[in-house]
């Protein structure tokens, strides 16, 4: 069962040395099992922050997250999470970056039914993202795109119920963001997991989610939540379909209205 998702009134004030900083107010957010929500706003507004909030690896000030109607306590069970950059680690091949998470959960190597069930699902998700082949190569072998398909898939040998993904195709060139896309709603429609997906690209947000939360300037708070009604499964063509125009207009409209885009 994919995780549901509650925010309540959450707030987030930094203390720094030159004062206080307000990322966050009053955010509610509801995230349904198995939704695509994708967040989009400005830079700074604290999209990231959120994510970490509902990761558990940062406490709200004041607020509550509640996952599968219970408060989230330290790290959000069932939860992983790809960042914009891949953080693979050098020394370990393709496949045992990917086994990795399973290790740090301890689940034994002396099992050999174990071990041969993990690299078996290993291999398919690798395949699942064109990676078929490349199980045995080191990172600095691989492009940006297959660095950050790896961090997918090792995200994924967790069977993760939530995947929280913040801008993790920020750094990949318009080609490859555009295949990660597909590979991504793929993999979505496979496992059912739910997903709460940062970017600061309106079009991506709207092809991907089921629903996109717009959020303004710092303190980062929620200026539209708007419902996606473009039909499961996506495909390129979905981009040429009315209803994907109108909100990507919509959200466009939001932030000019803001001054976040001035137009010329
Ligand atoms: N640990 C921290 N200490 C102090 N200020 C912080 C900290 N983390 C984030 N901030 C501040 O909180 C605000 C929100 O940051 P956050 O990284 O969440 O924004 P973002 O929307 O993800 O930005 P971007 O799109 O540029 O990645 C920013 O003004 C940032 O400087």
């Amino acid at each position: 069962m994919s995780t549901k998702l509650e925010l309540t009134n959450i707030e987030k004030v930094f203390k720094t040395k030159t004062g206080d900083v307000k990322a966050l107010s009053n955010i509610f957010l509801s995230v349904e099992p198995g939704e695509f929500l994708a967040v989009v706003g400005p830079s700074g507004c604290g999209k990231s922050t959120i994510m970490r909030i509902i990761a558990g690896l940062d406490k709200p000030t004041n607020g509550t997250v509640e996952i599968n109607d219970k408060p989230l306590k330290k790290i959000a069970d069932g939860a992983a999470v790809v960042f914009q950059k891949d953080v693979l680690l050098a020394w370990r091949s393709v496949l045992d970056n990917v086994l990795f998470p399973l290790e740090l959960k301890g689940i034994t190597w002396l099992d050999r039914k174990n071990k041969q069930t993990n690299r078996s699902k290993a291999l398919e998700l690798l395949e699942s993202v064109g990676l078929k082949g490349f199980e045995d190569k080191y990172p600095h072998e691989l492009s940006g795109g297959m660095k950050q398909r790896v961090s997918i898939c090792r995200a994924l040998i967790q069977d993760p119920k939530l995947l929280l993904m913040d801008e993790p195709f920020g750094a990949l060139d318009a080609l490859t963001r555009e295949q990660m896309m597909y590979d991504l709603l793929k993999l979505s429609d496979k496992y059912g997991f739910t997903t709460v997906f940062i970017t600061h690209s309106i079009e991506e947000a709207v092809f991907l989610s089921d629903k996109v939360v717009v959020m303004s300037e710092r303190p980062g708070t929620i200026l539209k939540e708007l419902p996606i009604a473009l039909q499961r499964p996506r495909h390129g063509s979905t981009r040429e379909e009315p209803e994907f125009n109108k909100q990507v207009q919509n959200i466009r409209s939001i932030f000019k209205t803001q001054g976040i885009i001035a137009e010329i």
